[in-house]
């Protein structure tokens, strides 16, 4: 249902739920109050919280043997009557139930009755259950959890995590979820109703989060200030904290307070208001943001163009990114500033893994801003990419471009080159084997010419993202915890700064070479680096993220490393894992695993 403000921000719309707690609700009436009151949706019990009396008083008249006589019956499986349920279709498990409880009768009459409630929830097709907070002895209460996960298909268990998590014993709380979520598999339906609370810690020991599967986010009506007409706002601190998860896109809940109070102006509706009104006005999404928004936290292997001819559709999401290839053309574009040559010598750029030639193209613009006489040569090996450089050449180019199809390193140059342009970084640097092609095409630079890039450097950090380990662990094997990945994090959160690890440079005049000029080996290219990683807080290390930052003409930087990262670019972070971490990017950033 939709809420009277239209979305202005072109930032997705999301979901706020209303709840009123655990009071004993007539359901169909509170959802239509919701609807009224311009919620998406509501969160209520799914029993009264009497029923278990109404219905032992049905089962045994003497006072003394109720509760056990209650219980032995109600452990035999009887049905829920009608009338005990709140729920005909969805829920909240009763916050009496005590897993935790060192009663051993309480705990298992909770066990029953909390897998008959889920069941419930289950059978009517409802697809997410809360379930109340664990305490520090969670062992029994996260072992049934567990269990259900394998009995009930389908359902989604938010764990509500209240009020302490996030004041300053926070990390005690987070390391109960993370004690709770171990002991529960990291199984993918167990997630996380965060409710935000008055005091909010410091962002770093917030940032914990979001690396954690969040599915809702309660703010308590009882969280909200008044403005000076009464309203409901939120302080500043927590406006910040709420716009950074709305980018996860939980569903919001707006808590009823115990008491029932609200504030003085705008009714029960003001709250729903006030969350899509901090939706609304999200920065706008950019292009690009727009386009990478299908690609978040997304696993990719990485590409090998070296290897493997590209399909004509992941060129076109290379050709998306204007921002790297502005960069590309001001670099060139300063190259051919600094080129002297006699007046009737042409400038020689060859682009070399040409691809569907936008660095042609890019090379004849910054050819002409610099007023300068160009020669442009157009190398690519795929086959079909090549295909589509002979259509540009006979429709567009002309005679200023000779395209070539040939391996770069194993073409006899007919001439030298003053400019070398190259893009085949990989979102590690050289993890699409730059190094190894352009060592083949140096021979055919002059001596004092110049390679775009110049370098590139790759740097790691320790990241946390339960979202990528999880996807990486479905596959059930250790091949894919040992894959690196390409990824654009979002469900992720850096545990220590990037350090950096390596650098190459080109061309690389101390490689040795035959007399060719073809390099002899590949040892140069051997690298080895020993970082050291300061981590704060507590988290657990998913896996590595690599990135890269390349020189591509003096001061023009190409970056996907976070602090340096180019204005609106696309290129996503490597990840790798070993036995549980990844790599993150879409076209230049990774992530391995641990
Ligand atoms: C990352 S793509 C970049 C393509 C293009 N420059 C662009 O920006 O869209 C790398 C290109 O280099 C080509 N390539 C890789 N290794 C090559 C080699 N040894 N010789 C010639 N082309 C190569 C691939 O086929 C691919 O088209």
């Amino acid at each position: 249902m939709e809420t009277s403000n239209p979305n202005t921000s072109n930032f997705p719309r999301i979901m706020v739920g209303l709840s009123r707690g655990q009071e004993e609700p007539d359901a169909s009436l509170v959802a239509a109050e919701a609807r009224e009151l311009g919620y998406d949706f509501m969160i209520l019990p799914i029993t009264f919280p009497s029923y278990r009396r109404f219905l032992f008083e049905q089962l045994v008249d003497s006072v003394d043997i109720k509760e056990t006589k209650f219980m032995e019956e109600w452990r035999k499986g009887q049905p829920f009557c009608r009338e005990d349920l709140v729920v005909k279709n969805a829920g909240q498990v009763s916050n009496w139930i005590n897993l935790d409880s060192p009663d051993h009768n309480i705990r298992i009459n909770s066990e029953v009755i909390m897998r008959q409630q889920i069941t419930w929830i289950g059978h009517v097709g409802i697809t997410a259950v809360l379930i109340p907070p664990p305490s520090d002895f969670l062992m029994n209460y996260a072992r049934c959890v567990n269990n259900i996960f394998g009995t009930v298909p389908y359902i989604n268990i938010p764990l509500v995590l209240e009020d302490e998590i996030l004041e300053s014993n926070e990390t005690v709380t987070w390391e109960r979820w993370n004690k709770f979520r171990t002991l529960c598999e990291n199984h993918v339906r167990l997630s996380i109703a965060l409710e935000v609370t008055q005091n909010l810690p410091e962002d770093n020991i917030l940032d914990r989060w979001f690396a954690e599967p969040i599915r809702a986010v309660i703010l308590p009506t009882n969280l909200f200030l008044s403005n000076a007409k009464g309203w409901p706002v939120l302080s500043k601190r927590h406006q910040a904290f709420i716009r950074k998860l709305i980018k996860y896109k939980p569903n919001f809940v707006i808590e009823c307070a115990a008491d029932g109070s609200n504030h003085a102006s705008g009714g029960l509706s003001a709250y729903q208001e006030y969350v899509h009104y901090l939706n609304r006005t999200m920065p706008e999404l950019t292009p690009v943001e727009q386009f990478a928004l299908g690609y978040n936290d997304f696993l990719q292997s990485p590409l090998q163009p070296l290897m493997d001819n590209l399909e004509s559709s992941t060129y076109e999401v290379f050709e998306k990114d204007s921002t790297k290839y502005t960069l590309y053309e001001k670099a060139i574009h300063h190259a051919l500033l600094d080129r002297t040559t006699g007046s009737e010598e042409m400038i020689v750029i060859m682009v070399v893994g040409a691809g569907r030639g936008p660095l042609v193209t890019r090379s004849l613009i910054a050819a002409e801003k610099a007023q300068k006489r160009v020669k442009v040569y157009a190398i690519e090996k795929n086959p079909n990419a090549f295909v589509i450089l002979q259509n540009k050449k006979a429709e567009v180019w002309g005679n200023k471009v000779t395209i070539v199809f040939s391996d770069m390193r194993f073409w006899k140059a007919p001439e030298k080159a003053d400019i070398l342009v190259s893009e085949l970084l990989g979102s590690f640097g050289d993890n699409e084997l730059s190094p190894e092609c352009l060592d083949g095409a140096q021979k055919f630079l002059k001596s004092d010419g110049i390679s775009i890039p110049t370098s590139y450097t790759a740097f790691i950090s320790p990241i946390s993202s339960s979202k990528l380990h999880n996807e990486v662990a479905a596959y059930k094997d250790l091949a894919h915890f040992e894959t690196p990945y390409v990824v654009m994090f979002q469900a992720a959160s850096e545990l220590a700064k990037p350090c950096q690890i390596w650098t190459f440079e080109h061309p690389n005049r101390n490689m040795a070479a035959d007399e060719d000029g073809n390099p002899i080996n590949n040892y140069h290219n051997t690298r080895y680096s020993k970082v050291t990683f300061n981590i704060r807080e507590s988290g657990i290390l998913h896996g590595i993220a690599g990135y890269f930052e390349s020189i591509l003409y003096k001061d023009i930087m190409l970056s996907i490393h976070p602090d340096t990262h180019s204005i609106d670019m696309l290129s996503p972070e490597t990840i790798s894992f070993s036995p549980s971490a990844i790599h993150n990017s879409l076209g230049r950033s990774s992530w391995i695993g641990l």
